[in-house]
C-alpha cells in the first residue's frame, strides 16, 4: 500500500509506536519485569550453591560436612520451584497482555479499513488490507509472546550472570565479555540483514493473499472463463514468491543463530581453559570454577537466545510497519469536527456547483453538476456508460467528498453531518444488493437489531413482496447462503430492499440493476421499488425506461456533466441527448 502518511522507518519507533497503539500490552508490564527478575535471580542460586556445597561441604577443610550440602542443596531446590512459579506466573501475564493488546491492534486497524473511503479499499488490494489485520498481527504476537519475554528473561540473565561473575572473577568476567563482543556486531550486522528480508517476506504475504482472495472471489469468473491454468499461474507466482522469500529470510536467521552458537560453544571452552589455568594458580577454587562454568552458561543462553529473537522482532516488526501504514493511511472522507444531526422529515438534496475527480492528479469525472431536489421528489439520473452517475451516487452517500462546490441533504453539508445520522436519513441501494451468510430475516434485521420474525414479515408486506416470501422454503428464517448465493440477483434485491424499507431513510439513492431476472421476480422488484421510493426523496440510476418515466424529474449527464434536466415528458419532446438515449432504449425494446 502506498498511502502510508507517516513513514515509521527506525525499528524502535515502530516498537514505541506500536505499543502506544496497543496500549494493554504494556499494562502492567513493571509487574512481569519485576517477576522474570525474581525468577533469573532465583535461577542464578543454583550456581552459587554449587560454588557453596563443593568448597564449604564436600571440600571443607576438615572434612565433608553434610550439614552445609544439605542446606545448599534445599537452597538450590528452592531456587529452582521459585524461577519456575515465577517464570509461570509471569508467562500467564504477558500471554494475557499481549492477546489484549493484539485485539485492540486488529480492532483498530479493521475499524480503520472500514473508515476508508471506498476508493482508497479499491485502490491497494483488499487481500493486502486483509493481511494486515491478520498475519501480520500474528507475526507482532509471535514475538511479544514467544520473543518479548525472552528477551526480558534474557536480558535480566545477562545482567544477574554477569554481577555474579565479576563477584567471583574480575578478569575472568572481562574475557568472557570479550569473547562475545564480536558476536553483538555481528548481531547487529545480522539483524539488518534479516530485516530487510523480513519485510520482503511480509509483503509477498501479502500478495499472495491477495491473490488468493481475488482467485476465490472470482473462482466462478474463472471457471466460466476457462482460465484456471492462467489463474492457477498466477497462484504458483505468488506462492513460490512467498517460499523464496522465506527461505531467504530463514537463511539468514539461521547463519545468526549458528553464529551465536559457534560463538557460545568457543567462549565456554576458554573459559574451562582459563578457570583450569587460574585455578592451577591458586587464584580460584574448584567451587567457583565449577560456579563460573554454570554462570557462562547462563550468560550464553541469553546470547543465543538473541539470536532467535531477532528472528521474531524483525518479522514481528515488518508486521508492525505494515499495521501502522494502514492506520496511518489518511481517511479522504474525515468525520466533522462538530457533527450535526439531520432532523427528521422529508429533505432536499442540492448539488452546489460540485466538481469531482478520484486523485488530484486525475481529470475531473464531474463537472459544475449545479442542481436541487424538492423534498419527497424523484430524480432518474440517466446518460451513457462511465457519465458520472454512479460518482454522482458515491458524492450523495458521502463516501466520497466533492473536490469542490458542496452537496447538501436537508440544507446541511454532507461534510458536517454525523456519520450516523447521515446513514440513518440516507441508504443506498446498489445494483447487488450484498447479502451476509445467514437468513433472510437475519440480513433484513442487520438495519434493525429489535425486528422480530414478524416484523421482516411485515418489511416485506410493506414492499409488496408478502407473494415472495411465503414462496420461500421457510419463510424469513430460509439460509441465503454465502453472500446470499442461493437467492437469485432478483431476490437479493428484494432481501435488500426490505433492508432498507425498515431503516425508513428520507433519502434514497438507489442504482438500478442492469441484470435481467424472471419477470415475475422483475415485478415484485419493481413494486418494492415503487413502495419505498413512496414519498421519499429519491436518486434512482436508471437503466430502464420505465424507470425514467415514472420519475418526477429526469437528468441526462454526459461527461461529467448535468446537461439536461426535466420530466421525461419535456426532454422526449425536446432535441437533445435525452430523446437519443429514449429512442435507443426503445429500439432495444422492440428487438
Ligand atoms: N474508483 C475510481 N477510480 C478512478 N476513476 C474512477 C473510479 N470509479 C469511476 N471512475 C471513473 O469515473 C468516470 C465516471 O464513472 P462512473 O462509474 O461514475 O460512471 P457511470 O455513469 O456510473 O457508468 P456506468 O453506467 O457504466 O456505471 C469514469 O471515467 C470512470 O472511469
Amino acid at each position: 500500500m502506498s498511502a502510508g502518511a507517516t513513514k515509521v522507518t527506525s525499528d524502535r519507533g515502530t516498537l514505541r509506536r506500536g505499543l502506544s497503539l496497543a496500549p494493554e500490552m504494556t499494562k502492567g508490564f513493571g509487574w512481569t519485569l519485576l517477576l522474570a527478575l525474581v525468577a533469573t535471580s532465583s535461577q542464578v542460586i543454583v550456581p552459587l550453591t554449587l560454588q557453596r556445597a563443593i568448597d564449604h561441604g564436600i571440600l571443607a577443610p576438615g572434612g565433608v560436612d553434610l550439614g552445609v550440602v544439605r542446606w545448599t542443596c534445599a537452597l538450590a531446590a528452592l531456587g529452582v520451584v521459585v524461577a519456575g512459579v515465577c517464570s509461570y506466573v509471569m508467562n500467564v501475564r504477558l500471554f494475557r497482555a499481549s492477546e489484549r493488546g493484539l485485539a485492540t491492534l486488529r480492532r483498530k486497524a479493521f475499524a480503520h479499513v472500514h473508515a476508508l473511503s471506498t476508493l482508497t479499499l479499491n485502490a491497494s488490494r483488499r487481500g493486502s488490507m486483509v493481511s494486515r489485520v491478520t498475519s501480520d498481527v500474528d507475526q507482532i504476537s509471535m514475538f511479544v509472546q514467544r520473543g518479548g519475554m525472552m528477551l526480558i528473561v534474557s536480558i535480566g540473565q545477562l545482567l544477574v550472570a554477569t554481577i555474579l561473575m565479576l563477584w567471583y572473577s574480575g578478569p575472568l568476567a572481562i574475557f568472557v565479555w570479550i569473547c562475545f563482543l564480536p558476536l553483538f556486531f555481528l548481531l547487529r550486522y545480522f539483524q539488518r540483514l534479516v530485516g530487510r528480508a523480513y519485510a520482503v517476506v511480509r509483503e509477498r504475504v501479502a500478495d499472495m493473499l491477495s491473490t488468493i482472495s481475488e482467485s476465490v472471489a472470482g473462482a466462478a469468473t474463472v471457471r466460466l472463463f476457462g482460465i484456471q491454468p492462467r489463474t492457477q499461474e498466477r497462484m504458483d507466482d505468488a506462492i513460490e514468491a512467498q517460499r523464496k522469500a522465506a527461505i531467504g529470510a530463514q537463511i539468514r536467521a539461521v547463519g545468526a543463530f549458528v553464529s551465536g552458537q559457534g560463538v557460545s560453544g568457543a567462549a565456554l571452552i576458554l573459559v574451562i581453559i582459563a578457570g583450569a589455568w587460574m585455578g592451577a594458580n591458586g587464584h580460584m577454587t574448584i567451587g567457583e570454577i565449577t560456579a563460573f562454568v554454570f554462570l557462562t552458561n547462563l550468560f550464553t543462553q541469553p546470547v543465543q537466545t538473541a539470536t532467535e529473537v531477532l528472528n521474531d522482532l524483525q518479522n514481528a516488526l515488518a508486521g508492525w510497519r505494515r499495521v501502522i501504514e494502514l492506520l496511518d493511511t489518511p481517511l479522504e472522507v474525515v468525520p466533522p469536527a462538530q457533527p450535526q444531526s439531520l432532523s427528521a422529515g422529508a429533505k432536499s438534496v442540492q448539488l452546489d456547483h460540485v466538481d469531482f475527480a478520484y486523485s488530484t492528479d486525475a481529470d475531473l469525472v464531474l463537472r459544475d453538476v449545479d442542481a436541487t431536489i424538492a423534498p419527497g421528489t424523484s430524480v432518474a439520473v440517466v446518460g451513457e456508460t462511465g457519465s458520472g452517475k454512479s460518482t454522482l451516487a458515491k458524492l450523495l452517500t458521502r463516501l466520497v467528498d466533492p473536490t469542490s462546490g458542496v452537496v447538501l441533504v436537508g440544507g446541511l453539508d454532507l461534510r458536517d453531518v454525523d456519520d450516523a445520522s447521515l446513514r440513518e436519513a440516507v441508504a443506498y441501494l446498489p445494483q447487488e444488493g450484498f447479502l451476509f451468510t445467514g437468513t433472510i430475516a437475519d440480513n433484513v434485521r442487520f438495519a434493525r437489531p429489535d425486528l422480530d420474525d414478524a416484523g421482516v414479515e411485515r418489511a416485506f408486506v410493506g414492499i409488496g413482496c408478502e407473494d415472495w416470501l411465503v414462496r420461500q422454503p421457510e419463510g424469513v428464517r430460509t439460509e441465503v447462503g454465502a453472500r446470499g448465493s442461493r437467492l437469485s440477483a432478483g431476490e437479493r434485491q428484494i432481501v435488500a430492499l426490505a433492508r432498507t424499507y425498515v431503516t425508513d431513510p428520507d433519502v434514497l439513492i438507489l442504482d438500478e440493476a442492469t441484470s435481467s431476472v424472471d419477470p415475475s421476480t422483475d415485478v415484485a422488484v419493481g413494486r418494492a421499488l415503487d413502495e419505498l421510493m413512496r414519498g421519499r426523496t429519491s436518486v434512482v440510476i436508471a437503466h430502464r425506461l420505465a424507470t425514467a418515466e415514472k420519475a418526477d424529474e429526469v437528468w441526462v449527464m454526459d461527461a461529467g456533466r448535468l446537461v439536461q434536466r426535466g420530466s421525461h415528458v419535456e426532454l422526449v419532446g425536446a432535441d437533445g441527448p435525452y430523446r437519443r438515449l429514449h429512442e435507443g432504449w426503445v429500439a432495444s425494446h422492440a428487438e
